[in-house]
């Protein structure tokens, strides 16, 4: 019991949650024994079983969701860490896995089945209407980190670079000159975010020859209240990110801009794990190893949360991304006492 304490404690705030995306029409349709290699425990929504070579391994995770799982089933396990942000929290939520693995899915979801992005945006507008007028709501920004450098979703130029600098007021706060911030009033205006967002990094894929899935995206949230009676402000962030294919490209395989891209998804994988595992042991924390640690680092260190949804495709064809993404999930939820 002690123990077990000690273990919630020293984990706190990482959560680790797995969703396994369903067999689509198509590839029903070509193969046979699509989602055999894959199994669920009745007894234990925590549990993940795979099978490969005859071996079976079993994956302990914080909640599995399986296949037939709802958007609106996936959003109601993440709701209190969502609303937490009002109450001065910053909380990060990141979706990892290979390509094809539904973490575009998840996040941002379809038109009539929206993801979690607009269901927590949707939710906290809600939540901070109903303390209106004390209480302001903004979305702060959307960008994209493509090879460790980073864009402007909402502005008018996506192709522009933009710089993570240390705030001159010596708080040591980090800003981005240059972002654009935007402000919400209403759910229209959140559903304006969204397209101009979507808009922008589409155009950024056409016109510089790139594929969406080898960036990550994040849209960056802050909730501010002011309590008009003492005065005093609480300031919450909410991080919602949909990170790039983690899938390993062969070195012999891949050449000149696509390594690029391989070593830098790679690079910035790899110190997302590190910061969160260090978090854990309560280690030195490497937050400068990637931008997208550093940008996140506010939101990744000291009493902040972190929820990460480890995509995983049913296909027999992925089951080796499928192990590694598993072993990434581990890791990060891994404490060493
Ligand atoms: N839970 C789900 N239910 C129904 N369809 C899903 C689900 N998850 C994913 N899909 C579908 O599977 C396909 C791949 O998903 P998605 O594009 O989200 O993957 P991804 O990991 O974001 O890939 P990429 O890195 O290329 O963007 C899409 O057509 C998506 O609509």
């Amino acid at each position: 019991e002690k123990c077990h304490n000690e273990l919630v404690r020293l984990r706190g705030n990482i959560r680790v949650f797995c969703r396994v995306r369903p067999v689509s029409q198509e590839e029903e349709q070509d193969c046979v024994d699509a989602s055999s290699a894959l199994s669920f425990d009745s007894d234990d929504d925590a549990v993940l079983y795979l099978s490969s070579k005859g071996r079976v391994m079993r994956f302990e995770l914080d909640k599995v969701f399986p296949p037939p799982a709802t958007q609106e089933e996936v959003f109601q396990e993440l709701q209190s860490l969502v609303t937490s942000c009002i109450d001065g929290f910053n909380v990060c939520i990141f979706a990892y896995g290979q390509t094809g693995s539904g973490k575009t899915y998840t996040m941002e979801g379809v038109a009539h089945d929206p993801g979690i992005n607009q269901r927590a945006l949707r939710l906290l507008f809600s939540e901070v209407t109903e303390k209106a007028p004390d209480w302001e709501f903004s979305i702060s920004v959307s960008v994209e980190i493509y090879n460790e450098s980073l864009r402007n979703l909402l502005g008018d130029s996506v192709s522009e670079k933009l710089d993570i600098r240390l705030s001159p007021d010596g708080s040591g706060r980090l800003y981005v000159p240059g972002l654009t911030q935007v402000g919400v009033q209403s759910p229209e205006d959140i559903q304006r975010v969204f397209e101009l967002g979507h808009m922008n990094r589409a155009t950024a894929c056409t016109n510089l020859n790139e594929h969406s899935s080898r960036s990550h995206a994040l849209l960056i949230v802050s909730v501010s209240g002011y309590n008009t009676v003492t005065g005093s402000r609480t300031q919450g962030k909410l991080n919602l990110v949909d990170l790039a294919g983690s899938e390993r490209i062969s070195r012999s395989g891949a050449e000149g801009s696509r390594l690029r891209e391989a070593q830098c998804i790679n690079k910035s994988l790899s110190a997302l794990g590190d910061v969160i595992n260090a978090r854990c042991r309560h280690a030195h924390v490497p937050f400068r190893n990637s931008r997208l640690t550093y940008l996140l680092q506010d939101s990744l260190s000291g009493d902040s949360k972190t929820l990460m949804m480890v995509q995983v495709s049913p296909l027999p064809a992925n089951l080796s991304e499928s192990i590694s993404s598993l072993k990434f999930a581990q890791r990060v939820r891994s404490v060493e006492l």
